[in-house]
Parts: structure tokens; C-alpha cells; sequence
């Protein structure tokens, strides 16, 4: 790698940009925004896919409990996404980068009118060396019998975007360094797992929820997004996200985290 024109989508979990007391980390965005802004600068191509819009809008307004109820998550989401916005773009620009937002629903990119208008823009913007940056639009995402709009988790979206724009990697950062033969925040012998070729039902047993409140979907949706990228002959890398200058490493040829695909 370290090429010019590569095309990288980067996505953050909840658990990488809000800490367990329920403030918002700050540090890892100003890392984060950094480290994309100096690619885009070498000529990358950067998408972010960031999470982060309820645990925001949780902070926003003081509370440390995600409610239950979803139209609660969907006002805490609508709150918390022009905030996290307001955040990136400070930041960004910190580092002469200019970011815009697209918000997404399932099915969007599943119409093709829709999602060729979608890429147009996505498109536009890297030739532009804007950094887009994506998130689900949850507060108008709904799951019913005849309307489905929701992607079951941000993990998806990022594989989704990543196979549509035809990224040359996607890499996940999240809150753990590497995928486990199972949870190491329950078995302290489990043992990281470098390179995935194949998702077996084994992996997938290793594989469980969050243990966190504010991340969904543990990595059941990661090997999910996994699936998606290795259909498409695409690569996927998942890492830590605490410090994610760990995408220089990654970008010089370091073996960082678990690589799926070839
Ligand atoms: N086999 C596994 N290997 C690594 N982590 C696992 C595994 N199974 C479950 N997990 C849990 O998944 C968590 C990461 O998922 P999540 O909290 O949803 O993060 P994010 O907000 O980054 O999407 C880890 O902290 C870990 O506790
Ligand atoms: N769209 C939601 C994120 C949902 C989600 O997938 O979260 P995570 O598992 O932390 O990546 C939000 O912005 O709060």
C-alpha cells in the first residue's frame, strides 16, 4: 500500500468516541480528524462512517442511560448528530480539511436511482478531497413489514458504502484490537485471530453482542460487515480506534488488528 488515489472508508464505533462516564471523546476525534485530513492531504481517498449520534446527543443533554424507547433514541440521535457534526467540522478544519455529511437509510442504497444519485455525490466530494462523512439517518429509520429503512447497525453501512464506492479497504476501529476466538472482556485466555480468509460457523460462535451501552452490536454486525466485504472480494481491517493514528501503521503495511479477506 501507500499509493496515491487509494480509497479508504474508515468507520468508528460509539465505544471509540464516547468514554463510559458518557462524555465525549474528544482526544480520539482530534486524532481521528487528523489522521484523515493528512491522508486526504497525500492523496487518499477518505469516508468516515461514524456512529456516535445517540451517545452525543446523550451527552448532550447530561444523560449517562441510553432510554429504550426508539422515538427517545431517534430525538437523542437528531440532537446528537448536528453536535458530532458541529464537532467534526471544528476539527477537520483545524487541519484544512473540509467534511460534509450524508445520511443514510437502507433503502436508499438499495433503489437504484436513489443510490446512484448517492454515489454521485460521494463521488463529487472525493474529487473535491471533501471527507464524507456518513451516518444512518436515524431519526426517520424505521424497520416495519412493508418499510425497511434501517441498516441493523452502523457495521453494516460502513461494508455496504465500502462495496458500493468500491473501496480499496475498509477499516473498523472499535474498542477492542483484534477479533478473538471469543470475548476477551469475559475469557481472559481468548486468543486474537490475525487473519480471516473464510467466516466459519466456528468464528461465528466466537463472535458475540456488546458489553457496553453505548455500542450496539458487538462483533455479531462485524463479521456481518466482514461477510458483505469478502463477497465483494474486498478487504477489511478491524482495530483499535483509541488512537486512530494506528491508520498510518495499517496504510504503511504493519499487521495491525484482524485482516479479513486475502
Ligand atoms: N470474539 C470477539 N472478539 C473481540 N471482541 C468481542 C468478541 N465477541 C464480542 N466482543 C465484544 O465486542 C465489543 C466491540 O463491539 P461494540 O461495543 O459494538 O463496538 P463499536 O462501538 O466499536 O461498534 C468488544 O469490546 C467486545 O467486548
Ligand atoms: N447511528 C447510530 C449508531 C449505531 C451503531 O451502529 O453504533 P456502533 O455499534 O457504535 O457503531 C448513532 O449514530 O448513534
Amino acid at each position: 500500500m501507500g499509493s496515491q488515489h487509494q480509497r479508504i472508508v474508515v468507520k468508528i464505533g460509539t465505544s471509540s468516541l464516547i468514554y463510559p462516564n458518557g462524555q465525549v471523546n474528544l482526544q480520539t476525534i482530534d486524532r481521528l480528524a487528523y489522521t484523515l485530513a493528512t491522508l486526504n492531504h497525500q492523496g487518499y481517498e477518505m469516508v468516515l462512517v461514524s456512529s456516535g449520534a445517540i451517545g452525543v446527543g446523550l451527552a448532550s443533554l447530561g444523560l449517562t442511560k441510553r432510554p429504550a424507547e426508539i422515538a427517545q433514541q431517534q430525538a437523542l440521535a437528531s440532537i446528537g448528530q448536528t453536535e458530532l457534526m458541529r464537532i467534526y467540522s471544528q476539527r477537520f478544519l483545524d487541519y484544512q480539511t473540509k467534511v460534509a455529511q450524508i445520511l443514510l437509510t437502507r433503502d436508499v442504497l438499495e433503489y437504484p436511482v436513489s443510490r446512484q444519485h448517492t454515489l454521485n455525490t460521494i463521488e463529487t466530494l472525493l474529487g473535491d478531497s471533501v471527507v464524507p462523512i456518513i451516518n444512518e439517518n436515524d431519526p426517520v429509520s424505521v424497520d416495519e413489514l412493508d418499510h425497511h429503512t434501517t441498516f441493523s447497525d452502523n457495521d453494516e453501512l460502513s461494508a455496504q458504502v465500502a462495496t458500493k464506492i468500491k473501496a480499496d479497504l475498509l477499516i473498523v476501529l472499535s474498542d477492542i484490537d483484534a477479533f478473538y476466538d471469543r470475548d476477551p472482556h469475559k475469557f481472559s485466555d481468548a486468543q486474537p485471530i490475525r487473519h480471516v480468509k473464510e467466516i466459519t460457523p466456528k468464528l461465528e460462535k466466537a463472535a458475540s453482542g456488546t458489553r457496553t451501552q453505548f455500542g450496539t452490536g458487538g462483533m455479531v454486525t462485524k463479521l456481518r460487515a466482514a461477510v458483505t466485504i469478502m463477497e465483494a472480494n474486498q478487504n477489511m481491517i478491524l482495530c483499535n480506534g483509541q488512537d486512530p493514528k494506528i491508520i498510518f501503521q495499517i496504510l504503511d503495511g504493519h499487521r495491525i488488528g484482524t485482516r479479513f479477506g486475502k
